[in-house]
């Protein structure tokens, strides 16, 4: 089981969405930022950490959804998802194929790996617009 945390980066009630590149595992499948936790760091390092990596941006966390639990054929993983906002940076797309900000109500659109659909079903539903 490996433990992923990601990024729901709000901004002018728009969410940052990513593409996974066609070289990764689940290839072209929309993701949210983020990654592997490492050995002697917090999730919410690692998130910040994955956030700087990939994105160029550094992140403030706001608060947690709920874990997802999800078995893919090959492997099994636990997805820590955070409400997050830029804290500051320019972004830059250091290693998907595509990022985009989308509206909440036009997120269904997306392919999106498996894990992620019970987090996109609890943010449409509950955290929309809290932060
Ligand atoms: N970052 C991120 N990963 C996700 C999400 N949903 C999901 O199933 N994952 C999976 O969680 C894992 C995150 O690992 P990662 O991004 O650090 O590493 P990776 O698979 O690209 O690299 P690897 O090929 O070296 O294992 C990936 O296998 C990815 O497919 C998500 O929303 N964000």
């Amino acid at each position: 089981m490996i433990h992923v945390a990601c990024a729901l980066i709000e901004k002018d009630n728009q969410l940052l969405i990513c593409q996974r590149s066609a070289e990764m595992k689940l290839p072209l499948k929309w993701e949210f930022p983020g990654g592997k936790q490492e050995e002697a760091e917090s999730l919410e390092e690692c998130l910040l950490r994955e956030v700087e990596e990939e994105l160029s941006l550094n992140v403030t966390i706001h608060k947690p959804l709920t874990k997802v639990e999800y078995h893919y054929p090959d492997f099994s993983l636990t997805l820590y998802p955070y409400l997050c906002s830029i804290k500051s940076g320019k972004l830059s797309v250091n290693e998907h194929e595509q990022v985009q900000w989308v509206d909440p109500v036009d997120l269904w659109k997306y392919d999106w790996a498996n894990a992620d659909l019970p987090i996109i079903e609890e943010y449409i539903r509950t955290t929309r617009e809290t932060i």
